[in-house]
């Protein structure tokens, strides 16, 4: 399934950060997205998964079919590693979950509690988190953050294995992952300040 963005505007807290923006993300595929602090990559990223709706334009080839890691790790910290990923396992109606932890080295921390886990380790269960998905589509939001060299590389080996199997994935990160894929700048996009209302000229 290709994900197909066309002519998209959006906005966060009501004010416009994109507009005009327009890609296709095809199976097997991923695609990088650059820009500076606050250009509106999240705001991206959440509209491309229906968290939020576009101001305009259209995203196809999304419902079903991504699955989306933002800032929040998204983990639930009563529940040891394993009922962490057999909870989301459930959700998406998916099984296994031996290939998640063995991807990012989490089965010698299976039957830790989530919630003790350092920075780095929680991430790595967030992140392993899209594998039980079973989704195709990956939307990743900074995925990068407190991960050592290792556990980058640990990443990126599993984005490229995702892509290897027909999967694509769209990546906001201002690191070089080292994965063959385009880069998507966005700062061209930045949406235009509105004219403010002519407010008086309204009573006169
Ligand atoms: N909850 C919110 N309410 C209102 N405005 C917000 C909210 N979250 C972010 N913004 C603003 O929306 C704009 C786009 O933010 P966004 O998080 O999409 O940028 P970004 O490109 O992902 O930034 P970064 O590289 O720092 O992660 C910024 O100006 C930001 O201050």
């Amino acid at each position: 399934m290709t994900l197909t963005v066309t002519d998209l505007a959006i906005a966060r807290g009501g004010v416009p950060v994109l507009e005009g923006l327009s890609f296709t993300l095809a199976p097997g595929r991923a695609l990088i997205l650059r820009g500076p602090n606050g250009i509106g990559k999240t705001t991206l990223l959440r509209t491309v998964a229906g968290l939020q709706p576009p101001l305009a334009g259209r995203v196809e080839g999304a419902e079903e079919t991504i699955a989306y890691a933002g800032h929040a790790d998204g983990i639930k910290p009563p529940l040891t590693v394993t009922e962490n990923l057999k909870f989301w396992a459930q959700v998406f109606g998916t099984g296994d979950i031996a290939p998640a932890l063995k991807a990012f080295a989490l089965t010698d921390l299976a039957d830790r509690q989530a919630g003790n886990l350092s920075a780095g380790q929680k991430r790595r269960l967030g992140l392993a988190r899209m594998l039980v998905t079973g989704r195709p589509i990956w939307a990743l939001d900074e995925p990068t953050v407190s991960l050592d060299r290792d556990s980058v590389a640990m990443f990126a080996a599993a984005v490229r294995a995702h892509l290897g199997q027909g999967g694509a994935a769209l990546i906001a990160t201002h690191i070089d992952l080292g994965l063959e894929g385009e880069v998507l700048d966005v700062g061209p996009y930045k949406a235009r300040p509105r004219p403010v209302e002519d407010f008086d000229g309204g009573f006169l």
